[in-house]
This record gives C-alpha cells, structure tokens and sequence, in this order.
C-alpha cells in the first residue's frame, strides 16, 4: 500500500467543494449530522464502522442524543488530510441520506 500524500490546502479546498457540509477544522476534515432520534444515529455508526473496516481507514464517531459528528485524518501521514479522508467521506455521504441523517 503506497503511503498516502498529504494534501495541500488548494487540493483540500477544491476537495470540500464536492463534499457540502464538510468542513476542515484543526487539522480534521469533519461532518455533523443530525437524525430523527437515537437509534436511527446509532444505526448508521454501524454502517459506517463497516466501510470504515472495508477501507482500513477509520474516522473518530462521536454519537450523541440525535447527532453524530465526524473528524478524520490519516495517522499515517503524519495526521494530515489525504485522499483517504475524502474517499472516507464520499462513502459515507452516500449513505446519509438512506438513514434519515441530514
Ligand atoms: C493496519 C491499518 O489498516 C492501518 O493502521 C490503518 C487503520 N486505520 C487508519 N485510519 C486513519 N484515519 N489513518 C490511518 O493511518 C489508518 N491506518
């Protein structure tokens, strides 16, 4: 497995574009969604702990009430922002909206 490259702030920028409501914030590319109750955001740390073991790139999941927030960078690069963050994040905006999450 190459060693990612951390990206610079132009490529993350650009890359945010295609991400709405992600955010990069204190080194950590990040997304809070809010569902309907607690086991619907419960449900969908599951799911994503699932892509996350099918990738081997994992996010920190904060779970709360009705929120879940997402922060991820990759350890290997040094804690910096790669391409594996994004490809972590698209994954799991695919599957959002499916669980309620907005
Ligand atoms: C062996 C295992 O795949 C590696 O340690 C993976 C695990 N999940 C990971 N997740 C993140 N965010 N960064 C990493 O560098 C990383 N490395």
């Amino acid at each position: 497995m190459p060693q990612p490259e951390p990206l610079s702030d132009q490529d993350i920028a650009a890359r945010l574009g295609e991400l709405p409501g992600w955010s990069v914030s204190e080194g950590l590319l990040r997304r809070g969604y809010h569902f309907a109750g607690h086991f619907p955001a419960a449900a969908m740390v599951i799911h994503i702990a699932q892509i996350q073991e099918e990738l081997g790139h994992h996010a920190d999941l904060t779970l709360g009430y009705n929120r879940l927030a997402i922060a991820v960078n990759t350890h290997s690069a040094g804690d910096r922002i790669t391409a594996l963050d994004f490809g972590l994040a698209h994954r799991i905006e695919a599957v959002a909206a499916a669980h309620g999450a907005d």
